[in-house]
C-alpha cells in the first residue's frame, strides 16, 4: 500500500484506470442498447396499466389480445436479442473488476494527500493557486493540472497536514476549502461542515505556537498566530528574554550561514537536531546553493575538462563541475548517453520495483520504510546486461578506484524512481560498520565501508528532486545522465559527517537515480597515502591525487 511512492508505478497504474475507463464505456454503450429494448417493451405495458382494467378487461378486447400477442412474441424476440447479441453484461463487469483488484487503498489516498501537505510546506506553494490547479514555483515556473481541486479535497488535505502536526499549512489548506465551497456550483462540501475544523486547527495552531514555541519533532506552526487576541495574549505573557531565544533560535535554523564544508571557515559538523537539519535541507531544497555560498569560494570551484585518468577519456573527455572542495563533491556532465540511461531504467523496471527502505545498508536485508524515504528501486547487477559493464568500466576509470570483484570493489546498481513529492531526508551512505547497524558482519568487515558514492540522473526533472548536501551547503540539480560523485569516508576510513544529503521533494517530474557504491577495501592500492589519519580525499582519488590537509 504505498502506490505513491514511485511515479513509474503510478503511470503503470494510469494506463490500468484508462484501460479500466474504456471497458466501462463500452459496459454503459451495451447497457444504453438493452435498457432502449426494454424501455420500448415495458413503455407498452405500463400503457394499458394506466388505462386501469383488470385482467379480464383488458383481455376481452381482441385488439388488447392481439398486441400481447405481438409482445410475446415478436416484442420479447427483440429484447431477447438484445441481451444475447450485445454481449453478456457481467462478462465485462468481471473484466472490470479483475483489473481493479491492483487500484490504491485508502492508505495510498491519505499517503498521496499527504505528500501533496508536505510538498506544499516544503515549497512554499500558495494553497489557493494550487487548489485552482496550479503548481507554482515562481513567477516564471508553473505546472498547470487537468483540474483543481475541490473544497473536499481541500478538507481532506487540511486534515491530514493537522494530524501530522503540520498546523499552519492545515489552516491554510481548511480556510482554502471554505473558499472554494463558496464559489463551487457542485458543492463538494458545505461552507457550514468545514467551518468547525477551520476553528479548531485555528484553535489548536495558536496554542500550540503559545506553549511549545512555532517548531519542534513533531510539529510546526506559523511565526504569528492567527486571531487576534491570541496575539496580544501572546505577546503580554512572554518575557522579553523567551522572544530574543525564540528569535534567535528561529534565525538559527532558518538562515544559518552554512559556513561548514567550504574548506574556508569549520570543518566542524554543526550539531543539529533531526529536524533543525530538515529546516536546512527544505531551505537549501528552495532556494539552492548560491545564497549559502561564501563569496571567497566561487573562484576555486572549477570546471574543467578531465582526460588524464584513461587514455579512453582523451577521445571523450570527462565534464567535471566542482561543487564543494571540502568534503569534496562534483558532478560529470553527459556522463551517460541517453540511450544508457533508458537501458538502466528499462532493466530496474524488469525487475519489480520494491518500496525502498532506510537503516540498512546491506542489499537484501530489509531496514525500515517511512515517509523518510518514499522512493521505489531495485538493484541492476553487474554482468547482466553489456552496457551496465560498460559504465562500470567508466566509473571506475573516472573516479581511479576498483568497482571489482562485483559486490566487493562497489555495489551492483541500486535504481531508484521517486513517487507524487518523493524525498529522501538528509542521512549518510556510510555507516555499514556502526554498531547501531547491529555490528558488522565479516563480510562488511572484508569489504569496507561506502568510500565513494557514484550517483547518475536517469532522467531530467521539471521542478524539485535536488540532491541536497545539508552540512556543505551544496545543492545538485538533476539531469539526464548526469553523475554526482562524493568521498564518504577519510582517509582513515571513518565517515565524514559532513557528507550528509538527502533528495529533495520531487514536485514536478519523475526522478530516476543509479547509485553505485565503493567499498573501501578493494581500494587500498587506489587510494593515496594521507600524511594526516583525518585527511579528507579529493578527486581523482587516484596515487595522483591531492589531498586537503585539514
Ligand atoms: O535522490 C537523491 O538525490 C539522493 C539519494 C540518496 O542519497 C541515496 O539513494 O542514498
Ligand atoms: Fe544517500
Amino acid at each position: 500500500s504505498d502506490m505513491y511512492s514511485s511515479v513509474a508505478e503510478l503511470e503503470r497504474l494510469y494506463l490500468k484506470e484508462q484501460q479500466a475507463g474504456l471497458k466501462l464505456e463500452s459496459l454503459l454503450d451495451l447497457i444504453k442498447k438493452q435498457t432502449t429494448a426494454i424501455d420500448q417493451y415495458l413503455s407498452e405495458l405500463t400503457e394499458i396499466r394506466s388505462a386501469n382494467l383488470d385482467s379480464r378487461g383488458v383481455i376481452s378486447n381482441p385488439i388488447n389480445a392481439f398486441h400481447m400477442m405481438r409482445r410475446l412474441t415478436i416484442g420479447w424476440r427483440e429484447v431477447k436479442t438484445t441481451l444475447e447479441t450485445h454481449g453478456n453484461v457481467t462478462d465485462i463487469v468481471q473484466d472490470v473488476f479483475k483489473i481493479s483488484k491492483s487500484f490504491p487503498n485508502d492508505e495510498d489516498l491519505s499517503g498521496a494527500a499527504f505528500s501533496l501537505a508536505q510538498l506544499q510546506g516544503a515549497y512554499r506553494l500558495n494553497v489557493s493557486q494550487l487548489a485552482s490547479g496550479n503548481v507554482q514555483l515562481s513567477d516564471r515556473i508553473s505546472f498547470p493540472s487537468v483540474r483543481g481541486l475541490n473544497a473536499r479535497d481541500c478538507l481532506f488535505i487540511g486534515k491530514h497536514a493537522f494530524n501530522k502536526g503540520l498546523y499552519g499549512q492545515a489552516v491554510d489548506w481548511i480556510s482554502t476549502a471554505a473558499e472554494v465551497a463558496r464559489s463551487e456550483n457542485n458543492r463538494s462540501a458545505s461552507v457550514s461542515e468545514i467551518k468547525p475544523f477551520l476553528s479548531t486547527a485555528i484553535r489548536v495552531h495558536d496554542d500550540v505556537l503559545e506553549k511549545k514555541g512555532p517548531i519542534g519533532a513533531d510539529w510546526r506552526t506559523n511565526p504569528e498566530p492567527f486571531e487576534r487576541r491570541a496575539k496580544s495574549l501572546r505577546r503580554a505573557r512572554r518575557s522579553q528574554e523567551q522572544q530574543q531565544q525564540q528569535t534567535q533560535r528561529m534565525r538559527d535554523i532558518t538562515y544559518t550561514p552554512l559556513g561548514a564544508g567550504h574548506g574556508l571557515a569549520t570543518n566542524k559538523s554543526p550539531e543539529w537536531s533531526e529536524w533543525e537539519e530538515l529546516e536546512v535541507f527544505f531551505r537549501l531544497c528552495r532556494e539552492g546553493e548560491e545564497k549559502s555560498r561564501p563569496t571567497g569560494l566561487k573562484g576555486r570551484l572549477k570546471c574543467r575538462q578531465i582526460s588524464h585518468t584513461h587514455p579512453y577519456f582523451i577521445l571523450r573527455p570527462l565534464k567535471l563541475e566542482e561543487h564543494s572542495l571540502v568534503p569534496y563533491i562534483a558532478v560529470f556532465h553527459d556522463f551517460m548517453s541517453d540511450a544508457e540511461t533508458e537501458i538502466f531504467k528499462s532493466l530496474a523496471m524488469a525487475e519489480r520495483l520494491e518500496r525502498s527502505a532506510h537503516g540498512s545498508k546491506r542489499p537484501g536485508q530489509g531496514g525500515v520504510t517511512s515517509d523518510k524515504r518514499t522512493s521505489k528501486q531495485s538493484w541492476v547487477e553487474d554482468g547482466s546486461h553489456h552496457v551496465v559493464d560498460q559504465i562500470s568500466k567508466r566509473i571506475s576509470d573516472s573516479v581511479g578506484l576498483n568497482s571489482q570483484p562485483s559486490n566487493v570493489g562497489s555495489e551492483h546498481y541500486q535504481v531508484a524512481n521517486y513517487g507524487i513529492g518523493g524525498r529522501y531526508t538528509p542521512h549518510t551512505d556510510h555507516g555499514v560498520l556502526s554498531k547501531s547497524m547491529g555490528g558488522p558482519s565479516e563480510f562488511d568487515l572484508f569489504r569496507g565501508d561506502r568510500i565513494l558514492t557514484f550517483m547518475t540522473y536517469l532522467d531530467d526533472v521539471e521542478a524539485g528532486g535536488a540532491t541536497v548536501f545539508t552540512h556543505a551547503g551544496v545543492v545538485v540539480r538533476p539531469k539526464k545522465g548526469m553523475a554526482v560523485f562524493w568521498w564518504n569516508l577519510k582517509s582513515d576510513s571513518n565517515g565524514d559527517t559532513l557528507t550528509r544529503h538527502g533528495g529533495c521533494p520531487v514536485l514536478h517530474g519523475s526522478k530516476w537515480i543509479c547509485n553505485k557504491w565503493f567499498h573501501s577495501g578493494e581500494q587500498f592500492l587506489k587510494r593515496p597515502c594521507a600524511k594526516k589519519p583525518r585527511s579528507r580525499i579529493s578527486y581523482p582519488g587516484t596515487t595522483s591525487s591531492r589531498l586537503l590537509n585539514n
